[in-house]
């Protein structure tokens, strides 16, 4: 039986400012399943963010109802059922690794054995046992946002919200965290919504890809991405992984 996670109906976002207003979202439906892996695809200012910060409850809408695991926007955010990673790592710089991940386990007063049993959890998940009491200057972009990752399955979200979490990564190293990523969602098998503009990138990662076009930002098609699991490197040379591209890249034309 598929369970419901996130439940948007007819959502519209319009940002007012001084005389004149923007708007962002147009009547956006649309359901996402539990254990679902799926991307919000679209070129600059089609809404990603907002329909992202929407499904957060860190912004109301103008027009529609959300639910998120089973209550309101704001019940699921205020009861921590999802973990968010931006497209920044935004880390603390004088807090080594370890205790950067066990941030939001000191802010909901966990004893501090559970912490540091959690923290090891999460840093081998990650793969950075290793560089546990290191600062976060001393990693590498990529590194960095595996601390961030962590950090947002500190308190075993049911659902993962990430922001072009890879955008600012070279290439290379883009590719790799996908991979990584992936592998870590093997293990928890939470819901997550992940915002790209990179087409490959919504390809490899997910089961289903929200096209959004942008002016105003409305949802334009939902592809599915039949690849079979586990993926890995090989996939992007798989010509039903360019098909897919090409498909979502068709769907663009003309919008
Ligand atoms: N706080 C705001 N006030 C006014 N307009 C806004 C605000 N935030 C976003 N917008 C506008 O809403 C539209 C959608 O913005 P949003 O950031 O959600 O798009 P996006 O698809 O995430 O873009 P990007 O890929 O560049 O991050 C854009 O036209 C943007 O200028």
């Amino acid at each position: 039986m598929t369970i419901s996670e996130i439940e948007l109906q007819n959502v519209s976002m319009r940002y007012s400012a001084d005389q004149s207003s923007t708007l962002a979202l147009q009547d956006v439906s649309l359901n996402i399943t539990k254990g679902e892996f799926i991307s919000l695809l679209g070129p600059s200012g089609c809404g990603k963010t907002t329909l992202l910060r929407i499904i957060a409850d860190l912004l109301q809408p103008s027009e529609g109802t959300v639910k998120v695991a089973g209550g309101s926007a704001k019940e699921a955010r205020l009861s921590q059922k999802y973990g968010i990673v931006f497209q920044n790592p935004v880390l603390y710089d004088w807090r080594k690794v370890r205790d950067n991940i066990m941030l939001p386990l000191e802010l909901m007063k966990v004893s501090k054995q559970a912490r540091i049993h959690k923290a090891e959890e999460l840093l081998e998940l990650v793969g950075l046992t290793k560089f546990a009491d290191k600062y976060p200057w001393q990693l590498s972009g990529g590194m960095q946002q595996r601390v961030a990752i962590a950090r947002a399955l500190a308190m075993e979200p049911e659902i993962l919200l990430m922001d072009e979490p890879f955008s600012a990564l070279d290439e290379f190293s883009r590719e790799r965290l996908n991979e990584e990523l992936l592998a870590i969602w093997s293990k928890i098998r939470s819901t997550v919504v992940f915002v790209t503009h990179s087409i490959p990138e919504s390809v490899f990662l997910s089961d289903r890809v929200f096209v959004l076009s942008p002016h105003p930002g409305r949802l334009s098609a939902v592809v599915d991405i039949d690849l079979p699991r586990p993926r890995n490197k090989e996939l992007r040379n798989d010509p039903a992984f360019f098909q897919l591209i090409a498909t979502i890249r068709d769907s663009f034309e003309g919008v």
